[in-house]
Order: C-alpha cells, then structure tokens, then sequence
C-alpha cells in the first residue's frame, strides 16, 4: 500500500498547551479520506501542518512520501488545497479565476485551456458567465475545490468543505468528491457525519487532539457500531424493554415514545429470535421489529462519549 498522507507522532503546541497530540494517520492513496472531528479537534491545525503552513512541535507529517518540512514546490505541485474560507477575487469570472490559478502553476495555455473547460463542468459552472462576488456558496466552494485541482493534483486536501453549506450545496460537493473517486486521493476534515458516510471509504476520527480511531467506514461500524433492532408494540413496552434488558445480548434499551423500544443488542441473530417470545409472554402485541445498522452518529458517541458538537 502506498501512503497518499502519513504522520507519525505528529503533535502541535501553542504556548505549551498541546492542541494536536502525537497524531498517528495513514490516508492510502487513492482513497476518500473523511476526517472527522467536532469542533476545536485539530482538524484545521492538522491541514497546515499538512500543507506546510504551520511546523509540528514534534513529529512528522509525509505527504505522498515526502516529509513535509523538507520539502519544495515538487512536493507542492502534486498537492491541490482549499482553506477553510477560501479567497477569490470578486470581479473575476470563474473561467478567468481558473486561468488565473493556472498561470500560477506556469501551465501551458493548451492544457490551461482544456483543464479549465473539464473543470467548470466537474464543478457544475458551465455556461456561469457572472462575477464570482454574485456567486452561492455553493458556487464559491465548488469553484474551490475546481482551483484545488487545477494543476491536477495526487493529493487533494479540503479544509471543512461542506460546513457553510446547505443541504442542496453540500450535496453538489460531495458529488464532485465523489466523481474524484480512484483519480485524485482526497483527505478532507469535516464535523458532519453524514458527509462522512455518503462519500468517504476511510474515516479518522479526531477530539481533542487525538486519534481516537481510523479504519475503513465498514470496520468502524462493524467494530464499534454493533446492531440496532427497533421494536414497536401494542401495549406492555415497559415490562418489554425490561425483559429486554435482561437477556445477555442486550447492550441497552431506550424506550422511544410510547410503543417503541430502541435496542443495541451484541448478537442480532439471537435478539431477532428471542425478542418475538418475549413480546408473545407479556401479551405485548408486535407491531415492528426492524434490525438495521448502527450508524457513524453512534459510533462517534461510543468512542467520544457525547454527541458530537
Ligand atoms: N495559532 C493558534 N494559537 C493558539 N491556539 C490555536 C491556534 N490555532 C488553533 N489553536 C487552537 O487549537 C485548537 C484546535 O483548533 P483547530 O482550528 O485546529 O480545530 P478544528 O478541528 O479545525 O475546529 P473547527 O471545526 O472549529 O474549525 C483550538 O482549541 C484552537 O483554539
């Protein structure tokens, strides 16, 4: 495997107040890379550490293979970036910006002007004639992200680029990281999970600093997710929620509002078996019984242990 983003130990502190604390991340090339962190984590601190903005206090952070603290415009060149709050100029339209960000890179005009042309349709401005300052944004952030790839990156590195965003832009963004997918290894920070979960293969979860886990999305829900069974009943929830949590492969009972119980149970096979009889003793009356996965929601407040922020 080769690693798209590597850091190792990787520990930031201002004023001796440690806000990255001995990181350990490993983003395999190729991959969507989702990493998640409420508020105040890190995830910011750890872009700049990544992009060169900022130096660990100790530690080091490799992208495509190069320590970062050692490296030069090589490494930069193969590396696309959007910033938290990504700057434009306003009076430029996004083809000029695009072209403008090319020049940058000392592109050649022919493949400047192609790659403009494939970009503003991967970023849905086609046709957009106006001035970015009367853009969405929406139509900023996807026109970022078009920047960030304008020298056709390995590595693409978003900074939250989903947050300000309603449900209709952020759903635009995330199809654009999705049709990145096997052409550019994307890592990007985020504190919505539901993000996390339509696009990414890979998940990191950070808090406090930390890296409190990593692993492909699956594992994570298999390992810390466990099973969900929502029951609804006639009547007797009570007396089935603490029969319920009685049996070996109950986890916890919630009771929902009236009729329904919410169990997190270790072993679905037995509690789809065993929960029916219990239902029937207690003359309960099923109306439900639907078995689903946990979701990224839940395992973040497995290992954060509260809702995330
Ligand atoms: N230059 C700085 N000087 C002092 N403290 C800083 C500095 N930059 C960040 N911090 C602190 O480091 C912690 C992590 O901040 P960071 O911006 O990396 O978090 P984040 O996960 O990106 O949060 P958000 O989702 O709110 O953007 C915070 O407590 C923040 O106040």
């Amino acid at each position: 495997m080769n690693a798209a983003l590597e850091a190792v130990g990787l520990t930031k502190a201002y004023k001796g107040r440690r806000v990255l604390d001995a990181v350990k991340l490993t983003v395999e090339e190729g991959s969507v890379f989702g990493f998640l962190g409420p508020n105040g984590a890190g995830k910011t601190t750890t872009l700049r550490l990544a992009t060169g903005l900022a130096r660990p206090t100790s530690g080091t952070i490799r992208l495509l293979g190069q320590d970062v603290s050692a490296a030069g415009n090589a490494l930069r060149a193969q590396l696309g970036f959007l910033p938290d709050v990504p700057a434009f100029y306003p009076w430029m339209t996004a083809q000029e910006f695009l072209h403008f960000s090319g020049d940058l890179f000392g592109l050649d005009r022919q493949v400047l002007r192609q790659r403009t042309r494939m970009l503003l349709d991967t970023a849905g401005l086609n046709g957009v004639t106006g001035r970015i300052g009367g853009y969405s944004r929406g139509m900023r952030q996807r026109l970022g992200i078009a920047q960030a790839l304008i020298n056709a990156p390995r590595l693409l590195l978003l900074d939250e680029p989903t947050s300000a965003l309603d449900p209709i832009g952020r759903k635009d963004v995330l199809e654009l990281i999705n049709s990145l997918r096997g052409r550019t290894t994307v890592f990007f920070s985020t504190h919505i999970l539901g993000d996390v979960e339509r696009v990414c293969d890979s998940v990191a979860i950070l808090d406090r600093g930390r890296v409190l886990t990593q692993a492909p999305i699956h594992e994570l829900k298999a390992r810390y997710g466990g099973h969900k069974i929502l029951l609804e009943v006639t009547e007797g929830a009570d007396g089935l929620a603490s029969a319920i949590a009685q049996r070996p492969w109950a986890v916890s009972v919630a009771r929902g509002d009236a009729a329904s119980i919410e169990v997190t149970v270790s072993d679905v096979h037995r509690a789809q078996h065993e929960i029916p009889g219990l239902v029937s003793d207690l003359h309960a009356g099923l109306v439900r019984l639907e078995a689903g996965e946990m979701g990224l929601e839940e395992v973040f407040v497995a290992l954060v242990g509260r809702p995330k922020a």
